[in-house]
């Protein structure tokens, strides 16, 4: 069993407080060197799992496996320090009375002689062995998480269990420290299970996405399947913008403004929501009220007027009032800021477009 059983798998984990179904039935399984992210909004449940892999709370029910080995059962349980499991958590300080070094060392068993090699090797890899007999008020934020990591990663934990560990950075840090984060866990060949509520972290990040809401994992995949083929209405709003028509079908066909889209197993008269990213909108000049042909890839053209354009740096958000009063937004790259009033027609890629009964 050993060797082909994933390094980290939870099945069935199910917690409960006062009566309410926090997590419910949540089965995952993670590979060494693999990063999975459980993405989700605030309050569905992903800290409650990952306390319970990491043995400071207890499932009421399902099992946690480690190695193709059983350590907890909701009776049966390892103690979380002889789990092998390496924590990293936004707000897991730093202890402010040891230097970088001793923190670095926390964890870590043998020699002094061992111990210092191992510090120094993790400094090294994190940029930071200029800092060893540093303080951690002496740190940046930046740095403070690169020791955080170091010493994390220093017992050469198997598995690594990270909550936000990114969110106390400002932006432009971040995105480096993530990027070195996730070099060192692949060298190290830790299996990674990262919470998130950051669209674009778990995108960054991750080999594997479990997309999660009100206790459930409602998808997983990698992140272009979960971007390019999302469950439902909700998976595609979560990591972006969206644009949703909502019609009625009428033999398996759902009529809107920008031609006919197949709702195959939806029954006459049930609504249908046809939903794009804005960056699927095509956008054409009016000539002399009428716009482009349809075409195979874009559909019917259906026209609409400017509202309010606003630059946004990489692109331009416009926001068009339809024909048929339905608001949609198109973002164009670059500079396109079109005058309010102006008449302009719309197409959208309809190989992007989703169709879910609503
Ligand atoms: N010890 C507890 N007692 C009672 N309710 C709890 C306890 N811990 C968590 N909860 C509740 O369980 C739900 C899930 O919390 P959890 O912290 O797991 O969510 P989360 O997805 O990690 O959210 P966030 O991103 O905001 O941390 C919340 O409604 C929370 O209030």
């Amino acid at each position: 069993m050993q060797g082909t059983a994933p390094r980290l798998e939870i099945r069935n984990l199910t917690r409960l407080f006062g009566g309410a179904c926090v997590v419910d039935d949540v089965s995952l399984s993670i590979k060494s060197g693999q990063v999975m992210c459980l993405l989700g909004p605030s309050g569905c449940g992903k800290s409650t799992t990952l306390r319970m892999i990491a043995g400071v709370d207890m499932q009421d029910s399902g099992e946690i496996w480690v190695d193709g080995t059983l350590i907890c059962d909701g009776a049966f349980t390892v103690p979380a320090e002889q789990r092998g499991i390496g924590l990293m958590f936004q707000d897991f300080a730093l202890f402010p009375h040891m230097n970088v070094a001793d923190n670095v060392a926390f964890g870590l068993k043998g020699t002094r002689a061992e111990k210092l090699s191992r510090v120094e090797e993790l400094l090294a890899k994190v940029g930071l062995m200029r800092l060893i007999d540093a303080y951690p008020h002496q740190l940046s934020g930046g740095e403070q998480q690169r020791v955080a990591l170091a010493r994390a990663l220093a017992p050469r934990p198997k598995i690594m269990l990270m909550d936000e560990p990114f969110s106390g950075l400002d932006n432009r840090l971040r995105d480096g420290i993530r990027d070195e984060t996730l070099a060192l866990l692949k060298e190290e060949g830790t299996a990674v299970l990262l919470v998130t509520h950051e669209p674009e972290e778990a995108m960054r990040m991750a080999d594997e996405i479990a997309l999660m809401r009100d206790g459930k994992i409602v998808q997983r995949g990698a992140p272009y399947n979960i971007y390019n083929s999302p469950a439902d209405l909700e998976a595609v709003g979560f990591f972006s913008d969206i644009n949703v028509i909502r019609t009625i079908c009428n033999g398996a066909l759902a009529q809107t403004p920008f031609g006919q889209f197949l709702a195959p197993g939806v029954a006459d008269g049930a609504e249908v929501d046809i939903v794009f990213r804005p960056q699927h909108v095509g956008i054409d000049f009016d000539r002399g009220g009428k716009g482009p042909l349809p075409t195979a890839r874009d559909g019917t053209a259906a026209r609409g007027v400017v509202q309010r354009s606003r630059f946004m740096g990489a692109e331009s958000l416009v926001e068009f009032e339809m024909d048929d009063q339905s608001v949609i937004h198109a973002t164009v790259p670059n500079v396109f800021l079109p005058k309010p009033g102006t008449p302009l027609w719309l197409t959208i890629r309809r190989d992007r477009c989703f169709v879910f009964p609503a």
